[in-house]
């Protein structure tokens, strides 16, 4: 079975909601806690060890049911079943879209094309395991037998952000393995990696699901060319590894059976973390950990399969979002993790939000009519704090935020940790709040301004509040939370999808580019340039003056 086809606007739901929002978009939502005084109790999901507060966002009960109704009418619960399990449901590429195969208990049975996808994947795990505790413990060793230093992870897209973004943020728990990341066809991106390696004591993990993406095999073959000459082709063996669908290109740039890991064409780049693609995760934090990770994303899994839709984590918060970008006309949304080490996180679901739900044709094959896909951006608090609030607080767009704060730190410093805290509680609060023109009266007053000064200063500093955030308040930054952090955000991008009746596992506009870049390469290697217009043509021909 594919996935329901129903346009969200044509549901019984759409328009009770579109008559919702006129009475109701003038509120604020100072005025909704005050009518509530367990507000925060009442739009808040407890989840193991996440606190989820979704209160700070312009929702009565009201709306929260007719959105629940939107996603029943849609056939979101159909939607779910058919995407665990394992229904073609890219539909455009005919594949079923199983990234939670990937974190399944081995106890578990999906059966795809006759047989067991959950022992494959355990199969390949062993794999992982066996070679990432030999690189770790140095019995696998380098061309002069000495133990592996550094580690690169040579890939891009969904091959680079997501093992990227997870050893970046749980770099606490690293070893002693030096981990890099090549990505960008950029030149400067490998040349200024090569610096710093020994070829003695690197291992490269080539990573790319088609294995034949440009900048990924450019920078193998680069990378290649250098480790070359250090050392003979026969040591390609022991300091390459692979991991792609892709076993036939694997062979012709000449890596060993033994260090390549597959995956399935089942499993969407952006979505490919957990598989193979995790090897340089892995490597970094050991196998134990990182399969820590696949339990937490299980965990959320389970939670998103077997909740009812209001208490849903990752249901409500894609609900809450279509509120936001399909009736405020909000077009996006920020994402706030306190904490450096989060840093990446972001940048890694950009990728995962904008290439799944960045479409504009519906599953009919229509335009669709309403907006779809978020524009995803943010940067870790407190520093997001004095670069763009200023905008989030006064400007005239209205931004959703997430807020993602960890009741623990991983240092133990609770100097730095309570004003970090202080800080990421007292921002929802003003943004919710604001500052009205009597309370600023009134702090001008206390400080002795004379009533001209006052007046004149006083619209500048007003803040109409009534800007939404989500809370999410997890325990402690551990590869199990992160697992179940990022799962909420995958399954969240699935039901905006359903919602938005779209597919949010293909990618054609990413294809268009990497056709078209391929023609201009040969326009600058050839001396003629084939037909463009006239602003292209200028350019290329200036550059290749
Ligand atoms: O893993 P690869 O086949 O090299 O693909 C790398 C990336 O290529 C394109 O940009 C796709 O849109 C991404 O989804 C993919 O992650």
């Amino acid at each position: 079975m594919s996935l329901p086809k129903i346009d969200p606007t044509t549901t019984k739901a759409w328009p009770k909601l579109e008559a919702h929002f006129k009475t109701t978009k003038e509120i604020h939502l100072k005025d909704l806690f005050a009518e509530d005084a367990d507000r925060g109790r009442t739009f808040s999901i407890q989840w193991k060890d996440f606190l989820v507060d979704f209160s700070k966002n312009r929702i009565t009960t009201e709306t929260f049911s007719l959105l629940q109704e939107l996603a029943q009418e849609v056939g979101l619960q159909q939607a779910i079943s058919s995407y665990f399990k394992g229904e073609p449901i890219n539909e455009t590429e005919g594949r079923a879209v199983l990234h939670t195969a990937l974190r399944a208990k081995k106890t578990d049975r999906i059966m795809l094309g006759g047989s067991n996808v959950v022992d494959e994947v355990y199969a390949v795990k062993k794999d992982i395991k066996s070679f990432t505790d030999a690189i770790i413990s140095g019995t696998k060793t380098g061309f002069t037998g000495k133990a592996f230093t550094d580690v690169v992870n040579i890939g891009i897209g969904g091959s680079d952000l997501g093992p990227a973004m997870v050893v970046e943020s749980l770099k606490f728990y690293k070893n002693h393995l030096r981990t890099h990341f090549v990505s960008n066809v950029d030149g400067d991106h490998v040349h200024e990696t090569l610096k710093e390696l020994n070829p003695e004591t690197t291992l490269f993990v080539v990573v790319s699901k088609t294995f034949t993406t440009q900048e990924t095999l450019s920078n193998a073959t680069t990378i290649k060319k250098w480790f070359l000459q250090h050392a003979t082709q026969q040591d390609i063996a022991k300091h390459f590894a692979a991991v792609s669908t892709n076993t036939e290109k694997i062979a012709e740039f000449g890596i060993s059976d033994s260090h390549v890991f597959p995956m399935w064409d089942w499993v969407g780049g952006r979505f490919s973390l957990w598989s193979a693609v995790g090897l340089t995760i892995a490597l970094a934090i050991g196998f134990e950990k990182y399969d820590q990770l696949l339990q937490g994303a299980n965990e959320m899994d389970t939670h998103f399969k077997e909740t009812d839709f209001s208490g849903n984590i990752p249901v409500v918060l894609a609900l809450i979002s279509v509120w936001y970008n399909n009736f405020y006309g909000a077009e996006t949304e920020a994402i706030i993790p306190y904490t450096q080490y989060l840093g990446r996180f972001s940048a890694y679901l950009q990728q995962g939000i904008m290439e799944s739900n960045g479409k504009s044709v519906d599953r009919n094959g229509k335009i669709t009519p309403y907006q779809t896909g978020t524009i995803i951006w943010g940067e870790p608090g407190t520093n997001s704090q004095h670069a763009f609030f200023q905008l989030i607080h006064q400007g005239t767009k209205l931004i959703p935020s997430d807020f993602i704060g960890f009741k623990n730190s991983l240092h133990g410093d609770s100097d730095h940790h309570n004003k970090l805290m202080a800080n990421f509680f007292a921002q929802t609060e003003a943004l919710m709040n604001g500052k009205t023109q009597q309370e600023v009266i009134a702090e001008f007053k206390e400080s002795g301004k004379s009533e001209k000064e006052v007046n004149a200063l006083v619209p500048f500093k007003v803040f109409e509040g009534n800007k939404p955030t989500n809370t999410l308040l997890i325990d402690r930054l551990t590869p199990k939370s992160l697992g179940s952090l990022i799962a909420l955000y995958e399954h969240k991008i699935f039901v905006q999808g359903v919602l938005w009746n779209i597919f949010s596992y293909d990618q054609w506009g990413v294809e268009l580019g990497k056709q078209l870049a391929k023609k201009t390469l040969s326009d600058i290697e050839n001396s003629e340039i084939s037909k463009h217009d006239s602003s292209t043509m200028r350019l290329l021909q200036y550059f290749k003056k």
